[in-house]
């Protein structure tokens, strides 16, 4: 089948198209310019290729534990979940209008990242919060960057020939998160209710205590709505640096000897290296760290630097591997915990998602 996959993040969109399980095109933009300009959106889905089946990420599907078909109905459903998702939803739900709009016969397909956690451990989804609250089962954690996951376990699976290898999965991109990972199931991450919670990210927070927030809200100086802005696009490393909050502007800043630059990345590593310390206790024992997303991709030295104060998991990593380029192991041979770093491959899992609702031929289930 030939899929064409659309990726929203929260600082690019990739799109590809797939056929077979292989990448046979690729592009990427700047968020921003999607935001402002869907003509050349519409123009480079064009360029891509004809497909039998569009595929779109969406980071919030509910409960939905899989992919599904994205009629208007779906569609206005995951629009309410807009304000959960505030950087990534919106994005999502201009993609598949336009694709639709735009190859009306075609196939669509949403997945989300929070399917992968769907099977979360009750003592990991649930918040410790009044029960009348949580007894719909939607004050919950829900986790995200699931694609991401999926895929790092499937390639773990063949790269250690263990189905059931216990793994911890680093995404380390614009969002950030760490999920513990058995077989295909997550067992615990960082990310909750929102992908605003746990580790440090490029505009995001990550987790604050909610008693500073109710502090601030206190004291009338701002509102629930700008409150979420600041949270959501004016903290983490842009907030604490003034800046983008891109990693590349920010470490360049810190090579010139910037110390509010060198600050912030102290903060950024010393709270992701605590998020893996956390997630890392649900399960029993460690085979394997994956480091994937746009930073470890492209900023392996930032990984070297994490993994020095890691001593605590036994884990290294031979310097000659981290300069290195491509899908490779990053630890020394013989490594009781294996470190890999693996490029994101989303939209292969889009595809597959795709696939397996529509049978691969394409056509729709009758
Ligand atoms: N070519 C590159 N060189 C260095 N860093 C890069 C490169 N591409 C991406 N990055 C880093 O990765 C981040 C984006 O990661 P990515 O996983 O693509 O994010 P998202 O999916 O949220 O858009 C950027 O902020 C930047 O720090
Ligand atoms: C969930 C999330 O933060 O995704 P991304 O890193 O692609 O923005
Ligand atoms: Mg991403």
């Amino acid at each position: 089948m030939r899929a064409l996959t659309l990726n929203p993040g929260s600082s690019s969109l990739k799109a590809a198209l797939v056929a077979d399980g292989e990448v046979v095109r690729a592009d990427s933009w700047d968020v921003t310019d999607v935001a402002t300009d869907h003509d050349a959106v519409r123009v480079a889905f064009g360029e891509l290729g004809e497909p039998e089946a569009i595929s779109v990420r969406f980071v919030h599907g509910g409960s939905r534990p899989g992919p599904v078909l994205l009629d208007e109905e779906t569609l206005a459903q995951l629009e309410k979940l807009s304000g959960l998702a505030p950087l990534h939803q919106p994005l999502s739900l201009d993609a598949a209008r336009l694709a639709r709009g735009w190859r009306p016969g075609v196939p669509l397909v949403g997945c989300f990242d929070t399917s992968f956690h769907s099977g979360l451990p009750a003592a990991a989804a649930r918040y410790a919060l009044p029960r009348e609250w949580t007894a719909q089962g939607r004050l919950r954690r829900y986790g995200f960057h699931g694609l991401s996951c999926q895929y790092a376990a499937r390639r773990c699976a063949k790269l250690l020939g263990s189905p059931r290898a216990r793994l911890l999965c680093c995404h380390i991109g614009s969002g950030v998160s760490v999920t513990a990972i058995r077989g295909e199931r997550s067992f615990d991450t960082s990310m909750g209710f929102t992908p605003l919670d746990g580790a440090v990210m490029a505009t995001r927070s990550g987790s604050v205590d909610p008693g500073l927030l109710l502090h601030v809200l206190g004291t009338g100086e701002i509102d629930p709505a700008g409150l979420a802005d600041v949270l959501y696009h004016h903290s983490g490393l842009a907030g604490m640096t003034g800046t983008s909050g891109d990693l590349r502007e920010i470490l360049a800043a810190r090579e010139a000897g910037d110390e509010q630059a060198a600050a912030a990345v102290e903060v950024f590593l010393h709270r992701l290296r605590r998020e893996m310390g956390a997630v890392a206790m649900s399960l029993d024992r460690l085979d394997a760290i994956v480091f994937t997303g746009g930073v470890a991709e492209h900023r392996p030295g930032l990984l070297g630097e994490l993994v020095a104060g890691l001593g605590l998991l036994g884990v290294t990593v031979d310097p000659a591997r981290v300069d290195d380029e491509g899908d490779r192991l990053l630890s020394p041979d013989g490594a009781a915990v294996r470190l890999f770093c693996l490029r994101a491959r989303e939209e292969l899992e889009l595809a597959r998602g795709a696939e397996l609702l529509l049978g691969a031929s394409g056509r729709l289930p009758v």
